[in-house]
């Protein structure tokens, strides 16, 4: 019988992580935003372009508080950042898509999502992404680490030391595997359900650039950040 239990060292990173993932809210919750007004196709892409800026400094300041990431090779905590900021968007749009509100707030939210701008095409695999994190009903503990863990992922492009970056990945896949079983002790997979879901999440972020492009509206405008870090304009 494997040790099971999480040992203290496993329990400070994990505190580290909730602790860093709650600190760094996003500023303006964009949910009570749709909730309130539709908006044009143009206020949309603002709120998203705004919403999308303000999220990459609060990754950023999320990921300095991983245990060992701030000694990662300089240039190499830039290409994780870099490579993680879009799946890292669409992660954290499903917590906020999933997050508990009544039936008719989220039947609205969708309504105010799949009528925004974005293109017909998009829809189903982004909100079978949504839906398919919402019915993990994963523990905030859950959602921190698994972000940590998207962000550490050493195959990334113009990553140096891979290595380096798999034994960081590895321990936080070993806090998360020990987490789930303790807190979905009768769901055998959840584990593995919760890894498919990285696939799933790396496979909508290949659509991004042409998901930002086909937004029905013309003259996207972007901020200086995003530019960097989604490679537009
Ligand atoms: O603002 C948002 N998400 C923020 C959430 C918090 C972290 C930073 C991103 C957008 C909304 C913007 C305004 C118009 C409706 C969508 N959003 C998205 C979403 C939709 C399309 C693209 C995209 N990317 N490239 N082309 N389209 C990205 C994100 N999914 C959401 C699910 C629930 C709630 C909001 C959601």
């Amino acid at each position: 019988k494997e040790k099971l239990e999480i040992n203290r060292e496993q329990r400070a990173l994990m505190k580290a992580i909730v602790d860093a993932y709650n600190r760094h809210q996003i500023p303006e919750d964009v949910a009570k935003k749709l909730l309130q007004d539709q908006y044009s196709p143009e206020e949309n892409f603002l709120l998203l372009t705004e919403m999308a800026t303000s999220q990459v400094q609060v990754l950023v300041e999320f990921t300095k508080n991983i245990p060992g990431f701030l000694s990662l090779d300089r240039e190499d905590q830039i290409a994780l950042l870099k490579g993680s900021a879009v799946e890292a968007m669409f992660l954290r749009s499903a917590q906020v898509f999933s997050r508990k509100m009544p039936t008719e707030h989220t039947d609205v939210l969708e309504e105010r999502v799949r009528k925004s701008g974005i293109p017909d095409e998009f829809m189903t695999p982004m909100f079978n992404f949504y839906k398919s994190i919402g019915e993990l009903h994963m523990v905030q503990e859950e959602q921190a680490i698994l972000t940590a863990i998207t962000i550490l992922t050493p195959d990334r492009p113009y990553v140096k030391d891979p290595q380096a970056v798999e034994r960081l990945q590895e321990t936080m896949l070993d806090v998360l595997r020990k987490l789930c079983v303790l807190q979905h002790p009768q769901e055998q997979q959840y584990f593995a359900r919760l890894l498919g879901r990285l696939t799933e999440l790396r496979t909508l972020s290949h659509y991004h650039s042409e998901m930002l492009a086909s937004w029905r509206m013309n003259d996207h405008k972007f901020t200086p950040l995003l530019c960097e870090i989604w490679d537009v304009q």
